[in-house]
């Protein structure tokens, strides 16, 4: 099974091309190929195939003709991935899939439009975020408040004075099952300055990240909030680098690097 290797501000992702849909991707298969020392490692699984094959994207097929296929390390299947479809993009112009300028990707979260920059960036229009209430997490026995926003997958985005350095995030932190039945990713932010925070996360699925997009976009949201703003520009630093979000009256973007590193066969009997 042919791979290419990528990442996107550190949160990494086993590639995977899929064009004519013959892969069964598994559970079994996806925690291999992301097992850190007997497989690829890897935060999550990207599968490209053509969109007009899969079912319950079918009706993006007009739009965009690649899926990005998306599975968290533990083998789950989430909506979004931000930082995916950038390393998605990266992949199929690098590829020569699609052509540089504008271009659709079809997600379980809706089509993304992405746009390669000259400096090696890759922005993505994730859509207009949604703010659906409040809720809390506990971590390493403190209680932080936060705000359930909605990027196409669930995240509890929490502005915290404890300093995030000092978090240890090795487990999963405990949340309202109620309020997030299918589970969530936690966010935990320190402003560091103007439109600039700091961010670590806790991802359903794969655990501690070094980056994540959706993460990210949930992170600004709950920053502007904050500042009592809607609009803007902000700078979210994570362990692997920095994200820049845009939130304006009817979307978001996220920019930033986005490189494939390595490429090789994988044993395809798993
Ligand atoms: N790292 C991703 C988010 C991946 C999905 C997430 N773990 C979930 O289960 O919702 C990103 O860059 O957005």
């Amino acid at each position: 099974m042919r791979f290419v290797k990528g990442h996107g501000t550190e949160n990494d992702f086993v590639i995977l091309p899929d064009a004519d849909g013959r892969l069964d991707l598994g559970p079994a298969l996806v925690t291999a190929l992301c097992d850190r020392r007997a497989g690829i490692g890897a935060d999550g699984v990207l599968r490209v195939v053509r969109t007009k094959l899969c079912a319950e994207v079918a009706d993006q097929a007009d739009e965009a003709e690649w899926f990005m296929d998306y599975r968290n390390a533990d083998g789950s299947i989430a909506e979004m991935c931000g930082n995916g479809v950038r390393v998605f993009a990266r992949y199929l112009v690098d590829s020569g899939l699609a052509g540089a300028g504008e271009l659709a990707v079809a997600t379980r979260g809706g089509i993304k439009r992405a746009r390669l920059g000259t400096t090696g960036d890759v922005s993505v229009d994730m859509g207009m975020p949604r703010v659906l209430g409040v809720s809390s997490a506990k971590v390493n026995g403190r209680e932080y408040q936060g705000l359930n926003v909605n990027v196409g997958n669930p995240h509890l985005a929490c502005v915290i004075d404890d300093p995030i350095a000092g978090l240890d995030l090795t487990r999963e932190p405990d949340y309202d099952h109620e309020v997030y039945p299918a589970g969530v990713n936690v966010e935990l932010l320190n402003h560091v300055g103007d439109h600039a925070v700091s961010m670590r996360v806790h991802e359903r699925g794969s655990g501690e990240t070094r980056s994540c997009g959706t993460g990210s976009v949930a992170t600004a949201v709950a920053a502007a909030h904050a500042a009592g703003e809607t609009t803007g520009t902000w700078a979210v630093r994570v362990l692997g680098g920095t994200v820049t979000v845009t939130l304006d009256d009817r979307t978001s973007h996220l920019a930033g690097p986005a490189v494939l590193v390595a490429s090789g066969e994988f044993p395809a009997v798993i």
